[in-house]
């Protein structure tokens, strides 16, 4: 039997550049072990969901894999392309700042390692993990990490513009860069009302600094802002954090690296399939650390099962479960 053929969808400018040199080494090895493959760069912001959609087709009804070789928002843009999930594996070869997808399907954070688990699950049937999908107006996405409301989606949207992220990077401190941006944007950001309803419960929150929709724990380069969140559970992970002081805010920032956060009062942790939101002030939105815009309405949905991906965490527990999770 012939290997499945991989794409590999590489953003050069991932962590500032360092992806061209992590591409460069898995090139490197890919040559050694005689794996054939074909490779694809990302020109701009969205190529990359253009690269996959191209890879798949080239696929055809062929089973292949598509790996991202990135940061998250590569991760986010390879997979709103892959639209047929059943011969189409997701991969992924961290080359970004944060990484939190790679934390939250615990793929190895070395690319080599991360290569040779995609090349060990090659031949393997891939899992199916859930996806979300947030429609606001003007367009829907779907996601693999969390989507965000609220503050954390300024951070993220401050974060990726300031040229700071190029310097914590140098620096080797990439996470700092959203450290440094929460404190800047703290003082001047207005929280509002935010009425969040979850399969049919209405909730109505004051005061709120953010409502981040979780698939899986992790959000903002480590932080474990959903430590309940499972990626193939079929639901979605609701946190938010609202009525809190300044001060307060920064005790549950530090918190979050430990997952302690949702002993605060303040903090609201719930699930649901089906959410949506709405506040009479318009709200900054993120996907995947992606900025979509302002909104102040909007539906998120889980989409149970998705996409297939090459995770051998996700894979043990189909093979717990006597077959495929979610198909
Ligand atoms: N050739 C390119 N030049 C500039 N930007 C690009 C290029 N290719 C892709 N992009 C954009 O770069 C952005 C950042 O990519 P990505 O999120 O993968 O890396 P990162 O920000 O370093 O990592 P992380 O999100 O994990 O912190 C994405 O919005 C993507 O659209």
């Amino acid at each position: 039997m012939a290997m499945k053929k991989i794409y590999f969808i590489v953003n050069p400018k991932a962590g500032n550049g360092k992806c061209q040199r992590v591409w460069e080494s898995v090139e490197k090895k890919l040559a050694e072990l005689q794996v054939s493959y074909e490779a694809f760069f990302t020109h701009d912001q969205g190529h990359a969901t253009e690269l996959a959609r191209k890879a798949a087709k080239l696929a055809g009804g062929r089973q292949a894999i598509i790996a991202a070789v990135g940061g998250d928002g590569t991760a986010h843009e390879v997979l709103n392309g892959i639209e047929n999930r059943e011969n189409i594996a997701f991969a992924f070869i961290a080359g970004g700042s944060g990484n939190d997808f790679s934390r939250g399907f615990q793929l190895p954070a070395r690319p080599i390692d991360a290569l040779e688990e995609i090349l060990g699950l090659a031949e393997t049937d891939p899992a199916y993990a859930d996806c979300g999908s947030i429609s606001i107006k003007g367009g829907s996405r779907l996601f693999i990490n969390s989507a965000g409301i609220g503050f954390d989606a300024l951070v993220s949207k401050k974060a990726n513009e300031t040229g700071m992220k190029g310097i914590f990077n140098r620096l080797s401190l990439g996470k700092l860069v959203y450290v440094y941006v929460l404190l800047k944007e703290l003082f001047t950001y207005e929280r509002g009302t935010v009425e969040v309803t979850a399969d049919g419960l209405r909730h109505i929150f004051d005061e709120t600094w953010f409502v981040t929709v979780s698939n899986q724990p992790f959000y903002g380069g480590g932080m474990i802002i959903s430590p309940e969140a499972v990626p193939d559970d079929g639901e979605l992970n609701i946190t938010v954090v609202h009525k809190l002081s300044k001060v307060r805010l920064l005790l549950v920032f530090m918190s979050v690296f430990s997952g302690k956060h949702i002993y605060f009062k303040e903090v609201h942790t719930f699930k649901g399939r089906e959410i949506s939101f709405d506040s009479s002030p318009l709200l900054h939105i993120h996907a995947d650390g992606e900025y979509l815009g302002r909104s102040s309405w909007g539906k998120i949905k889980a989409v149970p099962g998705r996409t297939r991906i090459l995770s051998k965490k996700l894979l043990k527990k189909d093979l717990q479960m006597g077959g495929e999770a979610n198909g």
